[in-house]
């Protein structure tokens, strides 16, 4: 099944402290956001690409989709302040199928078996989210002071890419905005309008890039892979 794809990448990258946006940084010699979108280019149900940049890095951008012959980048929106803004920006851009994903472009260690799943979940129940099983025990403080345990077989990390029907997506970042609303991802715009949103099963490799020691991380994944 066809699908559209917003990729977010018009962060600062502060976390990383590399005092520019992380995703021009290279691993494994290439930079993160072409591994990134290294994997809609390659996949034939991908009819599109969106992207949220900032415009100070649009000219570098610019240079390495050429350089690294990305074709199918079919809009580029300008980032807004908040993650979010960026998404909504993007996928006011967004048109033509009738399911987008949204993928952090710092991920880059999507792999394209797991996209069909989730399109097609997000075709049926018109919201789905790559997440995994929580390892570790989660607990919750007022302060330093525990005030509850988790159970912990409920609980999932959740990743991106999250996919949805476009209609549902537009909706819950107009709602999101009119309310003054702000989620750390697209699916709680949706699950506050009381709408489903369905987990399909994701990969523990799916890591986003955000702190220094995730280089690493991301050097032995990038090992691994070529081992395979
Ligand atoms: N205003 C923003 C903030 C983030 N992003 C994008 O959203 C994804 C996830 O964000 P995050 O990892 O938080 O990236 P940064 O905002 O760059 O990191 P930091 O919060 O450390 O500054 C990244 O691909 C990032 O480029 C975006 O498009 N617009
Ligand atoms: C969308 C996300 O990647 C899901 O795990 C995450 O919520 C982004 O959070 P961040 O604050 O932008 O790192």
């Amino acid at each position: 099944m066809n699908y559209q794809v917003i990729l977010p990448a018009a962060g600062q990258g502060k976390r990383m402290g590399a005092g520019k946006n992380k995703l021009l940084l290279e691993i494994g010699n290439v930079p993160v956001f072409i591994h990134t979108l290294r994997v809609f280019e390659s996949d034939p149900e991908c009819t599109g690409i969106y992207l949220a940049i900032n415009p100070q890095d649009e000219e570098e951008i610019r240079i390495l989709l050429k350089e690294h012959q990305i074709t199918k980048v079919a809009a580029m929106a300008e980032g807004g302040q908040e993650r979010q803004h960026s998404v909504y920006n993007a996928a006011k851009a967004a048109s033509g199928e009738q399911v987008v994903l949204v993928h952090d472009a710092a991920r880059p260690f999507i792999t394209r078996d797991l996209l069909q799943p989730l399109v097609k979940a997000a075709w049926e129940k018109g919201a789905a989210v790559l997440a995994v099983p929580l390892k570790d025990t989660v607990k919750k403080a007022d302060g330093n002071l525990i005030t509850e345990t988790l159970e912990r077989s409920c609980l999932w990390a959740v990743q991106t890419p999250q996919a949805f029907r476009v209609s549902s997506l537009l909706e819950a970042h107009r709602k999101a905005e009119e309310d003054g609303f702000l989620g750390t991802d697209d699916a709680s715009l949706v699950e506050r309008l009381g709408n489903e949103v369905v987990i399909v099963q994701g990969s523990y490799d799916n890591i986003k890039l955000t702190t220094p020691e995730d280089i690493y991380f991301a050097e032995a994944i990038i090992k691994k892979r070529s081992h395979i």
